[in-house]
């Protein structure tokens, strides 16, 4: 039998060599293609995963988009005009005067109405020629590169035996492959792998596309946004134990039956001592204040460890005074607020020993009683119908994540919330505020890329009139290192809206990315000048953060801090505590 089973292999590969001129290499795309997909990408919180990123996905999965169903969803998204190319003057002018449902929002009912794609069976492909037909349109539109035409289409229908050795001997590299794509895949997930990857997909803006006047804005109702972007399986392959040919277990991955494991005689046991891998433990998810500290650690614990050494057995004296003040200052708190701890520290222990713990608690109180004044309520004048919250910031800040979380608690508490996509500048910023809207339930105005935001501002106002929505919030793009134009914009969308209501926008909402540091005092300067800030809220004090910057900031404008996102979660925005915040900054362990 063993001799029999040898002779098998070696007929086997030679029949394999005769018969199948086409190298292994060729072969392999054909496993790849067939290889497991995984039904979903992990969603996660990832804001972002519109319309754009599966069009990049395709791309980055190369050949495996050749069913039917993908090429309908390419020739979807070539339709969208996110994807289409620069806006022409003329259509530009078309677009202006256009009242229609959003256009672009069809992105997203294409891809929430296609069933999810499943593969037919290995074997059952009814004609490859076909896929290869749609998977040669779907380059021509995304501008790939056609597959290598080494690739006979056909082959899979008729799968003899030879074909099931090539494709075990390939399963291996088959398995590379997917790696690499899965990594292809992540990438992807994020805009800028968008850009990246497909440069063509960002539209550029044109002198043409911003000047548009007036750009009539498109109403999407949250029903019509892009739905499920992020659970659509892409594809589904059969179970390895459908594949024809392919009984599970039957063959190891070099393509040679399993041998039977053997049974040891009685006195023996069996022992595996190769190191077994462990599962790495999941973190626990933090709270939002232990967020809010381990954001603070960086700051707190560099300055409590420069106070501890500084205090070392020193009396309190001038010299010890002034380092003090420098290390406060250093912490981006400010001058003002390093005088006042400095102040009060003198007044209590000149001349006495002083432990760390001492300016910490000091330190601690001082802190909060500059920001116990901002920490205040974001207030909503509901007998405006909309209270209109404008959102400004440098980009990057968190402006459109934070609207989310706006949006979600305040639709959560029952109020009718219209969004406004006032960053006409980039096109995933369009997206990822539909799918803001789509998760809180809030309806969202948009327009093209490139379009005049005070005109979709002023646009927005007067159909959250018309719909009776309590709140309108609006995006807006920023771009400090291009002034000029960012004032003329800001200004302009603040007096349109002021044309509908004299006291629009009633609230004028500043982001601050807490990980900047002395740079946001600056931008709180710029933008309150620009666009009479009236409140902040800092973000990303759950990363590395540097806060002793808003202490300054609040010392100096006295503008309300309403909130603080501790995080990318739809939840993760928290009302600004002054003390809380203050005790973390000093190191002092909550009471
Ligand atoms: N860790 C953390 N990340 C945040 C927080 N807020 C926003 N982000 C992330 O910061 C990045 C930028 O946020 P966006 O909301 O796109 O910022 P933006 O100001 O709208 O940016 P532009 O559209 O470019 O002007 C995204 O990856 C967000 O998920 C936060 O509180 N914590």
């Amino acid at each position: 039998m063993a001799i029999g089973f040898i002779k098998k292999i070696f007929s086997f590969g030679k029949d394999a060599v005769e018969e199948k001129p086409v190298p292994p290499q060729e072969v392999a795309p054909e496993v790849r293609e067939e290889a497991p997909i995984p039904p979903s990408v992990p969603s996660g919180d990832l804001p972002f995963k519109g319309g754009e990123q599966r069009a990049t996905e395709p791309a980055a999965k190369g050949d495996l988009a050749t069913s039917a169903e993908e090429s309908v969803r390419a020739d979807d998204l070539a339709a969208s005009p996110e994807w289409a190319a620069p806006e022409s003057e003329t259509s530009s002018e078309d677009a202006s005067e256009s009242t229609a449902p959003a256009a672009d929002a069809t992105v997203g009912v294409a891809d929430e109405s296609a069933p999810p794609p499943i593969s037919p069976p290995v074997g059952e492909m009814p004609g490859r020629a076909e896929g290869g037909e749609a998977a040669s349109e779907r380059s021509a539109l995304l501008g790939e590169a056609p597959p290598p035409p080494s690739v006979p289409s056909g082959h899979l229908p008729h799968k003899g035996k030879e074909q099931e050795e090539a494709e075990a001997a390939a399963l291996d590299d088959g398995a590379a492959a997917w790696e690499a794509e899965a990594g292809a895949h992540e990438r992807a997930a994020s805009p800028e792998a968008i850009t990246q990857d497909a440069p063509e997909l960002a539209a550029p803006e044109t002198e043409a596309t911003r000047e548009a006047p007036d750009a009539r804005a498109d109403v999407v109702a949250n029903e019509t946004v892009s739905a499920n972007n992020e659970s659509a399986p892409l594809s589904v392959s059969p179970l390895v134990g459908e594949m024809p040919g392919r009984a599970e277990g039957a063959e190891t991955p070099g393509g040679l039956p399993a041998a039977p494991a053997p049974s040891l005689p009685t006195g023996f046991a069996t022992a595996d001592k190769r190191p077994k891998e462990e599962a790495p433990a999941a973190e626990p998810k933090l709270n939002w204040y232990q967020r809010l500290r381990r954001g603070l650690a960086r700051t707190s614990s560099q300055l409590t460890g420069q106070i501890a050494s500084l205090f070392t057995k020193r009396k309190l004296d001038e010299a010890t005074l002034q380092d003090l003040e420098d290390l406060l200052i250093q912490a981006d708190l400010g001058v003002e607020t390093a005088m006042r701890i400095t102040d009060t520290l003198a007044s209590e222990r000149y001349g006495k020993d002083v432990s760390g713990e001492d300016v910490s608690r000091i330190m601690a109180g001082e802190i909060t009683k500059v920001l116990a004044p901002v920490a205040r309520p974001l207030e909503l004048d509901l007998s405006h119908k909309p209270h209109v919250i404008l959102v400004v910031g440098v980009n990057g800040t968190g402006k459109t994540t934070t609207i989310g979380k706006l949006a979600a608690k305040l639709s959560g508490a029952g109020l009718k919330v219209m969004l406004a996509a006032g960053d006409t500048f980039r096109a995933a910023a369009i997206e990822q505020l539909k799918i803001w809207a789509e998760r809180t339930k809030s309806d969202i105005v948009s327009s093209k890329l490139g379009a005049d935001a005070a005109g979709l501002a002023y646009e927005a106002f007067q159909l959250a009139r018309e719909k009776k929505s309590d709140v309108l919030i609006i995006d807006t793009a920023g771009r400090l290192q291009n002034k000029a134009e960012l004032m003329a914009e800001l200004e302009k969308i603040v007096r349109v809206l002021g044309k509908l209501d004299p006291d629009a926008p009633h609230t004028v909402l500043q982001t601050l990315d807490a990980t900047t540091g002395q740079n946001a005092l600056q931008q709180v300067e710029i933008f309150r000048n620009v666009a009479g800030v009236s409140g902040l809220i800092m973000t990303k004090l759950d990363g590395t953060a540097r806060g002793g910057i808003l202490v300054a900031i609040s010392a100096k404008h006295k503008l309300p801090v309403y909130f603080i996102g501790v995080g990318e979660g739809i939840d993760d925005l928290e009302p600004f505590e002054a003390k809380d915040f203050a005790e973390a900054i000093a190191g002092v362990a909550a009471a």
